[in-house]
């Protein structure tokens, strides 16, 4: 080869090398816009092949050379199709521009070049083949035997002249000549993407140390590193803040080198510790804030290695847990005390599934925690709650509100319970209903205890029959029905006759078994529909319903009083009673349930006063008789205030020497509204108002002061007698009373006469006894009133200490004409005297009397024979002169 040739193939190469070079220096592959940067490499290569064209060597004489389809070729592969096309065009213009006999040969050489580059380069991308040497070498050989090919399409002349000279050229040298180029090209490929990459990760690198600097210094926990020697390599803000330190002045330095909070999160011991076992530990230490706080620090040191694995130090995370430390000490003493409370808590979550139970839940329904968690807190339902009431708890805990009420649950060993429940929804933070809180009390015993309370305030607790106040509602009720419907009810006021009595004979405990009897006859007779009730005592009522008229009512009444014909037999004796019965009408007597039952009180006090064992129908007059007791009642109230009581006395008779030996204080009411009303009248009245105590009171003060002038000055020997009723003796002061008043007015027990009736000691209250005895110590004497009326006076005057008899007015009235009457008497006398008392006989109005009364040995007499009640000035002028004479 000529020295042009070789400087122009030379020229050719290192054009051909620029190429690689120049797209380098310019950055082509920085611009982003695809189409512009494939634009000016299309621009580019197509002045390299310019000037490769431009640059040709002379193979042969007249025969020039270059390598553009190399160029062409290569763009092709490397650049795609855009760079090629601008490149193809900028050539082949060139070429035709040239003209010449090669002019289409020159131009096709160009063309199929740049095909073939861009048939292998879709080959690689589609089979994802790498660009090995020998691909680019084939690649070299297939272009320059295509451009061989392409020389048989030149002039004949030249034809075989050109491919003689260039084949061995263009076989040999151009096929390895591309091949190198291509590898150059693959480098410099491979070395821009590799640069790209590492630019890439330069970036990526410095973004994420930013980041995870930022991150570090974001946390609120306090991080560090430290070497092996416990110096610090670095730490995060939150450190610095902490300590007090900047990290510049911490790195390089040990926790020796500062204060307390340093050791708080670390010491040497540590880093030694972690470093030597290559575990992580867990420290917990209190120390102070740079403002003198006290705060809990929880640290974690862990080790970290180098890529060897060889320990570099370590690194700790620390984090202020003051607050979460003081939160866990709160929610364990609020969890104890849940657990330690009396009450059941119970938390389900939002499905009403069990999550926690306490200890008293346990004791009190027998399940266990491990039994109930997870279960359906429905599983102490006993199927007694009414249904409702669980949809109103539900209603209110959906909409966030709390519950409260009354569940019967079952426990696990069947037995039902009551319990009062408070249900509250509990919120998360975010306000959002998470569990559901039940506190639960176990109020079975008060729920027995309120039904009991309840029971006692409508039943009577001896009958079980309905009681006043339950009986008045059910009348009450039954009026608003009859006023509906225009029906009548019958009240009917029952009372037992003398059944004072009989209690006080046979005792309390038979009377209550003859009123249950009773009671149980009663039930018996009346229909379903009718009420029947105790009012108290003896006292009961019936009501009857849906009368169309008062007849209706006359042979129920008839039935009950039929009831008790029979006897009733009680612990073996048979005990025989009657009723008196008053009748009310609905609406004819009343219209308020307290006017109907006191009405049929008072006509049941007309059968009463009828004979007892007989029924009546209210009328007007039974009113009237009602009325004077209550205004009875009202006046007595304040007659002792308004003097309107005074005493009168009736002389007690020596019946041997006929000389006052004594007197009987009885009381007089003059009322200044009602006029005299008689002791008869009044002192039932003041009985039952417990009246009596406070006008006893002032009998005894009156007639001990009255007469301890006479036994002072005329007779030493005096009595005077005293009426006592039952009531007095339920007063704990009677006795004090009674000794005050006797000292006081300087007297002694003798001159003082109790007189009792039967109706005292018959109560059976231990009072009486012992009020007796203590009496009789103090040798006041016990007289025993009204003998022979009552039913077991005889066993009585043998029971008790009595000193005197007083036979009742109505067997003296008739000793003088009755023999029996007389033998009464004196048997009477025979037998008190033979058991150590004194007789008086009462109501003594004759001297035929007295004289009989005499003859059988009686010692005493009072009666209107002798004188009649008088006043105390009257008595003291007769007891003057009889003392004179
Ligand atoms: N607890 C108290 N009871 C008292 C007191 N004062 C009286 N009474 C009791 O009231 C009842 C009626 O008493 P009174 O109307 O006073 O009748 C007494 C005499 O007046 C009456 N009497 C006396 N002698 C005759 C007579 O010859 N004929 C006749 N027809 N009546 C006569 O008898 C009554 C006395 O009875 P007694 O008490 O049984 O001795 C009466 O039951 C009183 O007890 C009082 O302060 N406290």
């Amino acid at each position: 080869m000529e020295s042009s040739s070789f400087i122009g193939l030379i020229n050719n190469v290192a054009l051909l090398l620029a190429m690689g070079i120049v797209y380098d220096s310019l950055g082509l592959q920085n611009i982003h816009q695809r189409f512009l940067r494939e634009g000016i490499t299309g621009i580019l290569v197509g002045l390299l092949g310019m000037a490769v064209m431009l640059t040709p060597w002379e193979l042969i004489p007249g025969v020039f050379f270059d390598a553009r389809w190399v160029l062409i070729s290569l763009c092709g592969l490397y650049f795609g199709v855009i760079p090629t096309l601008i490149a193809v065009v900028m050539t082949v213009t060139l070429r035709l521009y040239q003209g010449g006999a090669g002019i289409y040969v020159g131009s096709a050489v160009i063309i199929c070049s740049a095909l073939i580059g861009l048939g292998w380069r879709a080959y690689i991308e589609k089979h994802n083949k790498a660009l090995t040497w020998w691909r680019l070498y084939f690649l070299g050989l297939s272009v320059q035997i295509t451009v061989l090919c392409l020389m048989f399409f030149m002039p004949e002349h030249l034809r075989y002249k050109i491919i003689a000279a260039i084949a061995p050229t263009i076989l040999i040298f151009y096929p390895i000549g591309t091949m190198l180029l291509g590898m150059i090209l693959s480098r410099q490929e491979e070395r821009r993407l590799a640069e790209r990459e590492l630019h890439i990760s330069r970036q990526i690198l410095n973004r994420e140390r930013g980041l995870l600097r930022g991150l570090i210094d974001a946390l609120p926990d306090h991080i560090f590193i430290k070497d092996k020697e416990g110096k610090y390599l670095g730490c995060n803000k939150a450190f610095q803040s902490f300590t007090g330190h900047q990290e510049a002045d911490l790195i390089g330095k040990t926790d020796q080198d500062f204060s307390e909070s340093n050791h708080a999160i670390t010491d040497k011991s540590d880093t030694l510790q972690v470093i030597n076992n290559l575990l992580p530990i867990n420290r917990e230490a209190w120390t102070h804030e740079q403002d003198g706080s006290p705060i809990l620090l929880e640290s974690q040191l862990a080790p970290f290695l180098d890529m060897d694995g060889e320990p570099q130090g370590i690194v700790g995370i620390s984090r202020d847990i003051t607050e979460k430390r003081k939160a866990e000490e709160r929610i364990l003493t609020l969890s104890q005390a849940v657990e330690q409370s009396p009450v059941s808590v119970v938390i389900t979550n939002l499905k009403g599934e069990v999550e926690y139970v306490n200890s008293t839940f346990e004791s009190v329904t027998g399940y266990s925690q491990a039994e109930v968690l997870g279960k359906d807190s429905s599983i102490l339902k006993s199927g007694k709650t009414p249904p409702g009431r669980y949809a109103d708890m539900w209603a209110k805990l959906v909409q966030g509100e709390s519950w409260q009420g009354e569940f019967q649950n079952k426990k696990k060993n069947g037995e039902i319970f009551w319990e009062q429940a408070h249900i509250a929804p509990v919120l998360d933070a975010e306000g959002e209903v998470r569990h559901f809180l039940a506190v639960k009390q176990d109020v079975t015993k008060q729920k027995a205890q309120e039904e009991k309370i309840l029971h006692q305030a409508h039943f009577d607790g001896l009958t079980e029959l309905p009681n006043r106040f339950l009986a008045m509602h059910r009348l009450e009720t039954m009026m608003h029905e009859a006023k509906r419907n225009q029906h009548q009810i019958a009240v009917l006021f029952l009372d037992m006759d003398d059944f004072k009595k009989v209690n006080d004979t046979l005792g309390h405990d038979m009377g209550d078994k003859i009123l249950v009897e009773a009671a149980k006859r009663l039930q018996g007779s009346v229909r379903d529909s009718d009420t029947i009730g105790r009012l108290g005592g003896d006292e009961f009522i019936v009501l009857i319903n849906h009368l169309e008229r008062p007849e209706q009512a006359l042979p129920i009444a008839q039935n009950l009083l039929q009831q008790f014909r029979s006897s009733l037999t009680i612990d073996g004796r048979d005990i025989l009673l009657t009723m008196s019965i008053g009748i009310a009408l609905y609406p004819g007597d009343g219209t308020t349930p307290s006017e109907l039952l006191r009405n049929a009180d008072s006509a049941m006090y007309h059968s009463k006063a009828a004979g007892r064992n007989s029924f009546h129908f209210y009328t007007q007059e039974m009113n009237i008789e009602a009325n004077r007791r209550l205004q009875l009642e009202e006046q007595l109230h304040n007659a002792l205030d308004r003097n309107e009581l005074r005493l009168l006395y009736q002389p007690v008779v020596d019946l041997k020497t006929r000389k006052i030996v004594g007197a009987e204080a009885l009381l007089r009411w003059d009322s200044k509204e009602l006029g005299a009303i008689s002791p008869e009248e009044f002192i039932p009245v003041a009985e039952h108002t417990g009246l009596i105590v406070e006008i006893g009171k002032f009998v005894l003060d009156d007639a001990l002061r009255t007469t301890s002038r006479w036994i002072k000055t005329f007779i030493p020997d005096f009595h005077i007698a005293i009426n006592l009723s039952p009531r007095q003796f339920r007063d704990p002061h009677l006795i004090d009373n009674i000794e005050s008043f006797v000292n006081s007015y300087g007297l002694e027990g003798r001159n003082l006469e109790l007189e009792i009736t039967e109706g005292v000691l018959m109560s059976q209250h231990a009072d009486v006894e012992e009020a007796i005895a203590k009496l009789t110590q103090k040798g006041i004497s016990i007289s025993m009133d009204d003998f022979g009326t009552g039913y077991s006076s005889l066993s009585y005057l043998r029971s008790y200490p009595f000193n005197i008899l007083k036979v009742d007015r109505s067997f003296i009235n008739d000793i003088s004409v009755d023999a029996a009457d007389l033998e009464l008497v004196n048997a009477s006398i025979d037998m008190a005297h033979g058991l150590g008392l004194k007789v008086i006989a009462e109501g003594v109005e004759t001297e035929e009397q007295t004289a009989l009364l005499l003859r059988k040995n009686c010692d005493m007499a009072q009666g209107y024979y002798f004188s009649k009640p008088i006043p105390a000035d009257e008595l003291e002028e007769i007891l003057k002169k009889q003392t004179s004479h």
